[in-house]
């Protein structure tokens, strides 16, 4: 064994490292964010575990209740929210919590509370788990509002009042990509050292892609900006190639793609559902966080998709996010279509 590569192994920049970086920035800072972002990893590491072992540890399949969604819940989905509730709360750095999974707010006791709220979702994708397609988490951190009683109204704040936001997907391998608002950073969990390891530094969106992601199934019912672009992915009538349509199911899976290869995102809303699926607060605000961190957009139809003050926990919203020119051209067609 090559002992100089192994020893420099001790050179790399894990996560923990990364964020301590990130607090040394900040004289004042007392490390309550680095104690909360680290018990977010190891919600991340035990949810990629289970995942991993999702067929033989027979966490296949359906857990036998509805969420709020009226979604039928996965056992994994289950799992992953017991693992991120009780890692938050352990954390002794959250005050609110907000599940895809739980139809309230978790208010964190007390003598446990600390000055962050987290919102996710636990287990993303999850139509994909039992056919073991790449799935994740989704998180944001909003810092309370202010020295009071924690309430709702903590929680209800627009996404560009995020702090920091990120997923880790559960593929081919576990990456976790992460902003706290500057710039964007990758880590690719090293199974031998059970760390997390920098290996997308910086990442920034190509300004333009050659790829569509969009459940098409839907197209019957879609507004009339949305049926024009994606035909004008398919016939381009400017002399560029069509685009590639690639489509998994998971958000957390096709937006990765999307912030490497660049291109476009698209969860509109239809005649069947206005607000289309995807949920604001723990799915659009933290991937649009970390596409505007990247040098992309994200975009609703009517507004940038950060300046939306949710009114309901479980609100959803119709998204376009991506490449910054590509959400430029499906932001052209809905002005258009205002201006009638
Ligand atoms: O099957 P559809 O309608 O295309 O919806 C897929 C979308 O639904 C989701 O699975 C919803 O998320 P959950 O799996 O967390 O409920 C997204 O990950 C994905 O983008
Ligand atoms: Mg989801
Ligand atoms: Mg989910």
């Amino acid at each position: 064994m090559d002992h100089s590569a192994e020893a420099q192994r001790t050179d790399l920049m894990t996560i923990t490292r990364f964020v301590l970086n990130e607090q040394s920035k900040h004289p004042d800072s007392r490390g309550d964010f680095s104690i909360l972002l680290s018990h977010i990893v190891l919600g991340c590491k035990f949810v990629c575990s289970a995942v991993s072992k999702a067929g033989l540890a027979k966490l296949i399949g359906l857990a036998g209740d509805t969420n709020v969604q009226g979604e039928e819940q996965k056992k994994l989905d289950v799992l992953s929210n017991d693992v991120f509730v009780k890692a938050l709360v352990s954390s002794g750095r959250t005050s609110i919590l907000v599940s895809e999974e739980d139809e309230q707010a978790t208010f964190v006791d007390p003598s446990k509370r600390g000055k962050y709220c987290v919102v996710f979702d636990p287990l993303d994708g999850s139509s994909n788990i039992d056919c073991g397609v790449s799935i994740g988490t989704i998180f944001g951190i909003y810092m309370l509002k202010g020295d009071h009683e924690p309430t709702i109204e903590d929680v209800l704040q627009p996404g560009k009042n995020m702090l920091a936001a990120g997923y880790c997907m559960y593929g081919s391998s576990c990456t976790l990509v992460i902003s706290t608002g500057n710039g964007v950073n990758g880590f690719t969990l090293d199974p031998s050292l059970g760390e997390f390891i920098l290996t997308h530094p910086d990442i920034k969106i190509p300004k333009k892609g050659k790829i569509y992601s969009v459940n098409e199934g839907n197209a019957k019912n879609w507004d009339a900006p949305t049926a024009k672009y994606v035909e004008k992915c398919k016939f381009p009538q400017d002399g560029s190639s069509p685009k590639s349509l690639r489509y998994i199911g998971s958000m957390v899976a096709d937006v990765h793609r999307t912030l490497l290869y660049g291109g476009i995102f698209l969860y509109p809303g239809d005649k069947k559902s206005p607000n289309g699926k995807l949920r604001v607060l723990y799915e659009v605000f933290p991937m649009s966080f970390l596409l505007e961190q990247a040098g992309g957009q994200a975009f609703t139809g009517k507004i940038r998709a950060l300046d939306l003050v949710p009114s309901k926990l479980h609100e959803r919203s119709p998204i376009f996010l991506g490449s910054f020119d590509d959400v430029e051209d499906i932001k052209a067609l809905y002005a258009a279509e205002a201006k009638g």
